[in-house]
C-alpha cells in the first residue's frame, strides 16, 4: 500500500517537476532523494509522507535520473526557519561588543484634554470633557542575558497619550518603552548644548560683571591680529578660517563701539595695553577672547588633529618574511599638546562632553526611568459644578493642553562585572588562560592585540561553584593616559573582586617579565589615582555645578591597587632550568612589593596556560580562595 502511494506521489511530483525529469522513472522504489538544506533529515526514500514545505531535492540514486541532478517540487507553505550552524572553529564568531553608546530617549506626549458640553436639555452646557492619557515613559531594563550594548536604534520614544473624549471618557495612556541593557551599565545624562552653554554663558557674565569690560575694550583688533599670527599653526584649515574671519569682524565691530565709549580713559588704556603685551603669548587669554562659535570651531579642530595613538599602535604589526606578525613598540607621541591641555579650551571641551551621573545599573532586572512621559491635558469635566463662569471656560482651554514628553540625551557605558580581571601586556597569554580555564573561546594568536574586546568566561568547579573571569585586551606603557585605548580597557577591571597580573616569562617578544610587571603596576596605580578630573582644582568650578560620578564609583577605581591579586608568570614550558624559574618568581615578588600590588608571596605562580597547562590546577584553587575572601 505504502509502495503504491509512494509511486503515486512520486509521479505527481515528477509531473510537477516537468522538464527537470525527462523520462518518468519506472522503478520508483529505487528513487532516493536527498533534501537540500534540510536539518530534519538529510536522506529519505521517496514516500508520500514528504512534508509540503520540502520543495527542493537532489537525486541520489536512480536508473533514469542522473545522480546529483536537482529536481524541484512546487513549494507549498512556508519553510520553517533554519537554525544557523554553530562553527566548531577555534574562533566563535559573535556579535560585536559595544561598551559605550549615546542615545536619545523621549517620553510620549500627553493626550489632549477634551472640552465638550452635554447637549441634553437637563444638563445643557454642563462640561463633560474627559482627561487625556499620559505619555509613555522610557525605561532601561537590565537583562543578564545580554552582554553588549548593541542596540537596534539609538532613539527611543514612549507612545503618546490618547485624547480625552466626550462624556468624561479618558484618553488611553501611552505605552511605556523598555530598552534592554546588560548588567553593569552606567547611565549618564549628557548635557545638551543649551544647558551647558547656558551655564558657561552665565559664568562669562559673572566674569564680565566683575569689571573686565575695560580689558576687552582695549585695542582688541590689534591683539587678535598679533595672536592669530602667534597661533598660525591653528589656522591651517582654510574653511574654518573664513568662518572665523567673519566672526572676527563681528567682534571687531563690537569692540570698536566699546572703544568709543571708553575713549577718554587714555591712561587706563595704556596700562592695559602694557598688560596685554605680557599676555601676548598666553593661549588661554587668546581663547577667552574668542566668540562662542569661534571657540567651538577651534576646539573641534584641535581635537581632530590629536593623534589617534591607538591606530598607530595597531599599525605597527608587521608581517615579516617568516609569515609571522612582529610587533615593535612604537614611538608614539601621545601628548595632546601641552598648551591646549592647560587651557580653558580643553576644560570647555571636557565639560562639553561632560554629563550628569544618573545611575549604575549593576543589578539584574532593574528598571530605570530615563524619560518621563508628558502629563495629560485636563478635560473640562472638572468644571462640571460651575459651568457658567467665563473663567472656567478660559481655564479649561489652558488646562486641556498636555505636556510634551521629557527628552534626555544619554551616555551608556558598560563596565563588565566579573570576579577576576586579567591584566597583562599583549601576547602574555591572557586569552590562552581564559580558554584553558573556562568554556570561552577567545581568539588566540601570536600577534599583539589579538583581543580587542573584553570577554568573559566562567570557571566551573566540581562542586558547582563558579568564578567569572574577564579577559581584557592587552595594556601597554602609558595605558593609564589612554595610550593604546588603555583607559577604555582599564575600566572593565573596575568591577572585579580580584586581579590576575600576567607576564610573559618566556620573553617571546623580547620583553622582560620583571619590567613588565613594574609597568603594569604603575599603570594601574595611575589609573586608580585619576578621578574623572582627579584632584584637579582647576576644573572644580565647572564640574561642581555640572555633577560627576558617584563617590562609590571613584572609590572603586581608587581602590584598584588594594584589590587582592595573583601574579602569573606564563609560558613556563619555555623554561628548562628550575633555578631560573625560582629566581624569576622571587624577582616578581620584589617588584610586586615595590609597586604596591596586593598579593601574598604564595600568589606568585608559574604557569603554562597555552601549552602544558602546568600550574593551572593550583591557580584555580588559589583563585577561589582569594575571590571568596572578598565577599
Ligand atoms: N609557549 C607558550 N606559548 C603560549 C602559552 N600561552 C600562550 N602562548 C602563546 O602566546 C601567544 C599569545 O597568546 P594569547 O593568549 O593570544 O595572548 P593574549 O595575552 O591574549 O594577547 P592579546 O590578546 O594580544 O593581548 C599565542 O601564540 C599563544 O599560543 C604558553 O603557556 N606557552
Ligand atoms: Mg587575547
Amino acid at each position: 500500500m505504502q509502495h503504491i502511494s509512494a509511486a503515486l506521489f512520486a509521479r505527481q511530483a515528477c509531473n510537477r517537476v516537468g522538464a527537470a525529469v525527462a523520462a518518468p522513472p519506472n522503478n520508483y522504489s529505487r528513487i532516493r532523494l536527498v533534501q537540500l538544506g534540510s536539518q530534519l533529515s538529510s536522506k529519505r526514500w521517496y514516500t508520500s509522507s514528504i512534508p509540503h514545505y520540502q520543495s527542493s531535492y537532489i537525486v541520489e540514486d536512480h536508473d533514469s535520473l542522473r545522480p546529483g541532478q536537482r529536481i524541484t517540487i512546487s513549494p507549498g507553505g512556508n519553510e520553517p526557519k533554519r537554525k544557523k550552524k554553530r562553527k566548531n572553529d577555534e574562533v566563535v564568531t559573535k556579535k560585536p561588543f559595544i561598551d559605550r553608546i549615546h542615545m536619545r530617549a523621549r517620553g510620549g506626549k500627553g493626550g489632549n484634554g477634551c472640552i465638550s458640553y452635554h447637549s441634553l436639555s437637563s444638563y445643557k452646557r454642563r462640561p463633560c470633557g474627559g482627561h487625556g492619557g499620559t505619555g509613555g515613559n522610557v525605561y532601561l531594563v537590565t537583562d543578564p542575558k545580554i552582554s553588549s550594548l548593541k542596540m537596534e536604534k539609538h532613539h527611543y520614544q514612549g507612545q503618546d497619550g490618547g485624547k480625552g473624549g466626550k462624556n468624561g471618557k479618558q484618553g488611553k495612556n501611552g505605552k511605556d518603552v523598555f530598552i534592554k541593557v546588560p548588567c553593569g551599565v552606567v547611565v549618564r545624562r549628557v548635557l545638551d548644548y543649551e544647558e551647558l552653554y547656558g551655564e558657561l554663558d552665565g559664568m562669562d557674565e559673572d566674569n564680565n560683571s566683575s569689571g573686565s569690560m575695560d580689558e576687552e575694550s582695549s585695542s582688541p583688533h590689534e591683539w587678535m591680529q598679533m595672536n592669530s599670527d602667534d597661533y598660525q599653526e591653528e589656522d591651517d584649515d582654510s574653511d574654518v578660517d573664513e568662518d572665523e574671519s567673519s566672526d572676527d569682524e563681528d567682534t571687531d565691530d563690537l569692540y570698536e563701539e566699546d572703544a568709543i565709549t571708553d575713549g577718554d580713559n587714555d591712561d587706563e588704556e595704556e596700562e592695559e595695553q602694557g598688560e596685554e603685551e605680557e599676555e601676548e603669548e598666553d593661549f588661554e587669554t587668546y581663547y577667552n577672547r574668542l566668540s562662542e562659535s569661534q571657540k567651538q570651531k577651534m576646539i573641534k579642530r584641535r581635537m581632530r588633529d590629536t593623534p589617534s595613538d591607538y591606530e598607530e599602535v595597531v599599525n605597527q604589526e608587521v608581517k615579516a618574511e617568516d609569515g609571522m606578525y612582529h610587533w615593535t613598540s612604537p614611538e608614539v607621541d601621545t601628548t595632546v599638546d601641552d598648551d591646549l591641555m592647560a587651557s580653558s579650551a580643553y576644560a570647555d571641551y571636557q565639560s562639553m562632553r561632560k554629563s550628569v551621573f544618573l545611575a549604575d545599573l549593576d543589578q539584574p532586572h532593574t528598571a530605570f526611568l530615563v524619560a518621563e512621559g508628558g502629563k495629560a491635558g485636563v478635560g473640562n469635566q472638572i468644571y462640571a459644578n460651575r459651568p457658567h463662569f467665563a473663567a472656567a471656560t478660559i481655564n479649561a482651554a489652558k488646562k486641556a493642553k498636555p505636556d510634551e514628553g521629557e527628552i534626555t540625551y544619554l551616555e551608556l557605558e558598560l563596565k563588565l562585572i566579573a570576579d577576576v580581571g586579567l591584566v597583562g601586556f599583549p601576547n602574555a597569554g591572557k586569552s590562552s588562560l581564559l580558554s584553558a580555564m573556562s568554556r570561552a573561546k577567545p581568539k588566540i594568536a601570536s600577534y599583539p592585540f589579538t583581543t580587542l574586546e573584553p570577554l568573559r568566561g566562567t570557571v566551573h568547579y566540581n562542586d558547582g561553584h563558579q568564578i567569572i573571569m574577564a579577559d581584557v585586551p592587552g595594556l601597554i606603557d602609558g595605558a593609564s593616559e589612554g595610550r593604546g585605548r588603555g583607559m577604555e580597557f582599564l575600566r572593565h577591571i573596575e568591577r572585579t573582586k580580584a586581579l590576575i597580573y600576567m607576564v610573559d616569562a618566556g620573553g617571546v617578544d623580547g620583553r622582560d617579565p620583571v619590567q613588565d610587571l613594574r609597568i603594569l603596576g604603575k599603570e594601574l596605580r595611575e589609573y586608580g589615582s585619576s578621578g574623572i578630573f582627579g584632584d584637579d582644582d582647576e576644573h572644580d568650578d565647572i564640574t561642581s555645578s555640572i555633577g560627576d560620578d558617584t563617590d562609590d564609583m571613584i572609590r572603586r577605581r581608587r581602590e584598584i591597587m588594594n584589590r587582592p591579586s595573583l601574579i602569573l608568570a606564563n609560558k613556563m614550558d619555555l623554561f628548562s632550568e628550575d633555578g631560573r624559574k625560582e629566581e624569576l618568581l622571587f624577582q616578581l615578588g620584589e617588584v610586586a612589593e615595590e609597586v604596591g600590588i596586593n598579593c601574598n608571596p604564595g600568589d606568585i605562580l608559574g604557569v603554562s596556560a597555552g601549552v602544558t597547562g602546568e600550574g593551572l590546577r593550583g591557580l584555580s584553587r588559589r583563585l577561589r580562595e582569594v575571590v571568596s575572601k572578598v565577599d
